[in-house]
């Protein structure tokens, strides 16, 4: 399967190059910045690390994804939302790992996905997607008299709060106990707040140093709490993850996936 890395100056972009180059079954045919990028011309195999791979980067995505048979994502909405209609053009898969995205600016990623194979998680890795199948489980069983908490810690760079993780993680407990998490979510806390609210879904969110990503996910109930967390050690966990998720999408029909569909964790 050729693949296109897009932002593979970045954090992510790098491991993805990495991941895909350890991947049988997987090339990367080319890798895209930004125009104004001081990578632009760069190899991307150098640059992540692995010694030349004869890719340089380029700024120009349409004949990128001409020759591809798929797209790695992590960048920002803006641009995942024009790389979406790309994809969709050249009838390819796109998978995408930005997160940051503002209600209702997700629209046009199912009109795109009438012709590309979108799969879209604010998480690729297993164990979160296996957390976010526990805190919906969970919150089934336990029902309102539990409050539930979900705490993320990042590094100083991530520019979106709260984590796409978080927010997965909280739709989970929310479908669970068969509410909308955008009416009962409560994202900050500060000053005189009053007692809180049954029901509610609280997130709370720690930035600082070079933490890749931590999540916990708290059940507090009358005596007694249950602690669900996840940590990731290594940001190649996320990469692996959207090399499978694109071999995966290779094989389906266009339509909106995420993460759960590719590990077969839909309950
Ligand atoms: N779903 C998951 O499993 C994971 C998701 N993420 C998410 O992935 C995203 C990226 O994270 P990270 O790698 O740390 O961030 P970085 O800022 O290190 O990387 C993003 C890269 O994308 C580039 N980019 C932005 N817009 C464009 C564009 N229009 N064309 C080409 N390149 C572009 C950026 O360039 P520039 O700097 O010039 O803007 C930058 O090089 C974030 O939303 C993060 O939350 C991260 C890890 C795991
Ligand atoms: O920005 C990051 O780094 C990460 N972002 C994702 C998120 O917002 O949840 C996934 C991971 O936790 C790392």
């Amino acid at each position: 399967m050729r693949l296109v890395v897009v932002g593979a100056a970045g954090r992510m972009g790098k491991a993805l190059v990495r991941a895909v180059h350890e991947q049988d079954g997987a090339e990367l045919c080319a890798a895209i910045e930004r125009p104004e990028a001081p990578e632009v011309g760069l190899d991307a195999g150098r640059l992540a690390g692995l010694g030349d791979l004869n890719v340089p980067i380029t700024d120009d995505p349409l004949s990128a994804f001409a020759r591809a048979d798929g797209v790695l994502d992590f960048t920002a909405p803006q641009a995942s939302l024009w790389f979406a209609e790309l994809a969709a053009q050249a009838r390819i898969v796109h998978v995408i790992g930005t997160t940051g995205w503002t209600a209702n600016q997700e629209g046009p990623l199912h009109v795109a996905a009438r012709h590309a194979r979108i799969i879209k998680s604010g998480n690729m890795s297993l164990g979160v997607n296996l957390l976010a199948y526990l805190a919906r489980q969970t919150a089934r069983a336990l029902g309102d008299d539990f409050d539930i908490e979900i705490v993320e810690m990042h590094h100083r760079h991530k520019v979106d709060a709260p984590s796409g993780t978080a927010l997965l993680l909280g739709e989970a407990a929310a479908e669970g106990r068969e509410i909308d998490l955008a009416q009962r979510s409560v994202r900050s806390r500060d000053g005189i707040t009053g007692e809180r609210n049954s029901g509610d879904i609280g997130f709370a969110t720690l930035r600082g140093g070079s933490v890749i990503g931590e999540h916990l996910v708290i059940f507090a109930g009358n005596g007694e709490r249950i602690e669900l967390t996840h940590r990731a050690e290594d940001r190649q966990l996320f990469a692996r993850g959207a090399v499978r998720a694109a071999l995966w999408g290779y094989k389906m029909k266009p339509g909106y996936y995420s993460m759960a569909d590719v590990l077969g964790l839909k309950d």
